[in-house]
């Protein structure tokens, strides 16, 4: 007798679909691309540096399963189109070409952007204004012209990649300032946007370990520095982020959005990074009845911004 369990978890998922990742060429979004193409999903890649989303949609390609429960596939199912998400005329060409190539765009995951560290303090306007321009205005870009390019009369479901700033994001807050604004975005889109039937989730990843993912960052190290955060004490993988994207996109997510799903081992309950300075305390300003004891010392380890004023000179020093 045939099962009668039916479930969205299957090999040819996202048969027929198409989806477009934004910096799908690399780490997370490489991770995200590999897995949707594998479960039959044709996917636009879109990013600003044209070789790596080449050599990375023929890797994807090459290594894909060729037919699934012996059913051909179709043998190229990653495509790759140069983007600067920062260019609203990019990015409506980028829909365009979706539409026009690959006849729909049922997926949208805005995956690419980034950030550098460096305290609120010493960020220049340039640097504040590419930071928002790449994570919140180009998100909005993304989302806009996907919307009217398909998902407005076809509907569809996105999902937005932020980053774990719950507890605030000091020491890259250009970046906190940005991701919170795609997460409420995001709320306003699912309200907006229900009539369409599109759905729209953000995934907060924790610390993802990819090689170009840690090469933005001033050491090899960068990255297991935050071990002591962690209650699952490692990194995460960029397969794991790929996992909870793919679920948020399935019919298995279909009673879900607006929301944001944490991947973060657990980091996002548990303390900052942030370490504050000793100091001799806010004073107090009110008269109180109580008399505070005497302050005795921080026991933390030391000071993050020294951190990143050490940061700030090897940046400089490398201009
Ligand atoms: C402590 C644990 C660390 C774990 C962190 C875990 C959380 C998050 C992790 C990740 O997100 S990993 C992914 C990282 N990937 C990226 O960041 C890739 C994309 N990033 C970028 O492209 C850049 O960071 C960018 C700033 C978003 C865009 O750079 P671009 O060069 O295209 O911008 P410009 O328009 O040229 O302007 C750059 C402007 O920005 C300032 N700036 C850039 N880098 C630094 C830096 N390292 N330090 C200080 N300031 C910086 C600067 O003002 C630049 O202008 P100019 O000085 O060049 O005139
Ligand atoms: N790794 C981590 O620990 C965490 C990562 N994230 C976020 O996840 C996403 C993926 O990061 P990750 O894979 O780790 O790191 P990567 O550096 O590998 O990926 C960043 C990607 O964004 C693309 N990108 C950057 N700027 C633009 C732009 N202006 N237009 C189009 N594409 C752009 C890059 O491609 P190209 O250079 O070709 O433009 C690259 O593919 C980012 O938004 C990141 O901030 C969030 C939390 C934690």
């Amino acid at each position: 007798m045939a099962s009668l369990v039916r479930t969205a978890f299957r090999k040819d998922l996202f048969l027929g679909k198409v989806a477009i990742v934004t910096g799908g060429g690399t780490g997370i979004g490489r991770a995200i691309t590999k897995e949707l193409a594998e479960l039959g999903c044709r996917v636009v890649i879109a990013s600003r540096k044209r070789e790596t989303l080449e050599s990375a949609a023929a890797e994807i390609n090459h290594t894909l399963s060729k037919d699934v429960g012996g059913a051909a596939l179709p043998p190229l199912r990653v495509f790759p189109f140069q983007c600067n998400i920062r260019s609203e005329e990019q990015v409506e060409a980028l829909m365009k070409y979706a539409v026009e190539k690959h006849g729909r765009i049922d997926y949208l995951v805005n995956n690419g952007g980034g950030q550098f560290m460096s305290p609120v303090s010493e960020i220049s306007a340039k640097g504040w204004h590419a930071v928002i321009d790449t994570n919140l205005t180009g998100t909005f870009y993304c989302l806009k012209h996907a919307y009217h390019a398909w998902m407005k009369d076809h509907g569809g479901s996105i999902v937005n990649i932020i980053v774990d700033m719950v507890k605030g994001f000091p020491g890259m807050a250009h970046t906190g300032a940005a991701r919170a604004g795609v997460e409420n975005l995001t709320k306003s889109m699912a309200l907006e946007w229900s009539p369409s039937k599109i759905r729209i989730n953000c995934i907060a990843p924790g610390v993802i370990y990819s090689e170009t993912a840690a090469a933005n960052y001033p050491d090899p190290e960068t990255f297991n520095r935050s071990l002591h955060i962690i209650p699952a004490r490692r990194l995460g993988c960029p397969e794991e982020v790929s996992g909870a994207v793919c679920f948020l996109l399935s019919p298995a997510a279909a009673y879900i959005t607006g929301c944001t799903i944490p991947v973060d081992g657990g980091q996002g309950i548990y303390r900052s990074p942030w370490v504050i300075q000793d100091h001799e305390g806010f004073p107090v300003e009110l008269h109180s009845e109580v008399a505070l004891p005497p302050k005795g010392e921080a026991t933390e380890p030391g000071p993050s911004e020294f951190l990143f004023k050490a940061l700030a000179e090897l940046y400089k020093s490398k201009l």
